[in-house]
């Protein structure tokens, strides 16, 4: 009987573009099939859970017997961005996409905004965040303006700098526009430099709309463990959580999911890693994107290693962020699915057709029952 499923999200790291891909201008995309061809991938505690008998890896190929069971996922969702991909997971498909602003915020928007705050704001266009702040960084500390831009994501993100706009200022602000807009996420996005250089800090802070009933809840109602790890626990709003815990990097969020392992809990352990995503997916590092999976990987007998014989781990992606891909946007592909365990079946679960299949199973191990259909639980156990 399980007891307890660690659920590690390695934020970005897609495995190949998925049917609709056209519609997101994002067919040929493949985050870990173009790292593995174009830089190498020395992963062999993933290639040997079956990470290469999910799709062809150049430099992976097929183990004839593997580790883990393994497949991968589909995502049915209007939208590529990380709430979508993982409110999917836990089992609600968004039918309507979040509103995305390719052309800025209407006047409306950001009239509301100001009044609201009393602050002026500056940007307002879809940019990469490491580039507007030293493009407006500068006029950002000589007026007090803040500086807002977009994505191709449903985003409303603020950058300040730390020293100008105290971070409790800029969370109210965020706050504030959480209030007044519908897009997925709101984004603090504090930084620190001077003429010209800034850097970006780790005080980052994501505001989501609210879920609906999902996983999460549901293994909280039970009376379960439900434990998120990193930027989980925004990622839901707060929602369906009896325990949780920030981190600023990867590094920190492993130590930390071995940390709960080591605990005496039951339930759910949920980790986002996000580092694949925000510092090389988005920023088009495809060598420091490496390095990151290959990192996560050398760590990867560390965890196993803390979980007890009935604990299932699950390790699977939210969206693609193909470091080689034109932009600097997420890219529209499935998701691998690897599921380790003492007494996992190392089968092939195949190519499911909702993220949402692994919300179910992990319902479907801990509370003995799910609400939907997909549940791929009686192929691995
Ligand atoms: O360029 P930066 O600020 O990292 O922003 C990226 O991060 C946002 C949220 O993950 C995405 O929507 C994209 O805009
Ligand atoms: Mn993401
Ligand atoms: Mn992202």
């Amino acid at each position: 009987m399980v007891k307890r499923v660690a659920l590690i999200v390695l934020d970005s790291v897609g495995i190949g573009f998925s049917a609709d891909a056209d519609e997101y201008g994002d067919r040929g995309a493949n985050t870990l099939g173009h790292i593995a061809d174009s830089a190498g991938l020395d992963i062999p505690n993933m290639h040997e859970m079956g990470l290469g008998n999910i799709a062809p890896l150049y430099g992976l190929p097929p183990m004839g017997t593997t580790s883990a069971a393994y497949g991968k996922a589909k995502e049915v969702s209007h939208g590529k961005d990380t709430t979508t991909g993982h409110w999917e997971i836990a089992g609600q498909i968004l039918t309507e996409p979040f509103p995305t602003y390719p052309n800025g915020f209407p006047a409306d928007i950001m009239e509301a905004f100001e009044k609201a705050t009393g602050k002026g704001t500056i940007g307002n266009k879809v940019a990469s965040g490491t580039a507007i702040i030293n493009e407006l960084g500068d006029e950002h500390v000589a007026t007090g303006k803040l500086i807002i831009y977009t994505s191709a994501d449903s985003v409303f993100q603020i950058a300040a700098h730390e020293e100008v706009v105290p971070l409790e200022d800029l969370y109210k602000y965020c706050e504030i526009a959480r209030e007044q807009l519908g897009v997925g996420r709101v984004i603090a996005r504090p930084f620190v430099g001077s003429n010209g250089d800034y850097q970006r800090t780790s005080n980052r802070h994501d505001y989501s709309l609210e879920p609906a009933d999902n996983m999460l809840t549901r293994i909280k109602a039970a009376g379960k463990d439900s434990i998120g790890v990193g930027k989980i626990f925004d990622i839901y709003a707060g929602k369906g959580f009896t325990e949780h815990t920030y981190t600023k990097s990867n590094a920190e969020g492993i130590d930390k999911t071995i940390e709960f392992l080591k605990q005496d809990n039951e339930g759910l352990i949920f980790t986002n890693l996000v580092d694949f995503d925000m510092l090389f997916g988005h920023r088009r590092d495809l060598i420091g994107y490496r390095d990151a999976l290959e990192y996560f990987d050398q760590r990867l007998p560390e965890i196993t290693a803390a979980m007890n014989d009935n604990d299932l781990l699950i390790i699977t992606a939210d969206h693609g962020n193909d470091p080689i891909f034109k932009g600097t946007d997420h890219t529209r592909e499935h998701i691998p699915i690897l599921i380790y365990g003492k007494k996992v079946k190392p089968v092939n679960i195949g190519f499911r057709s909702t993220f949402a299949d692994i919300g179910t199973t992990i319902e479907d191990v801990l509370l003995g029952e799910t609400t939907a259909n997909g549940s791929f639980a009686s192929m691995i156990l």
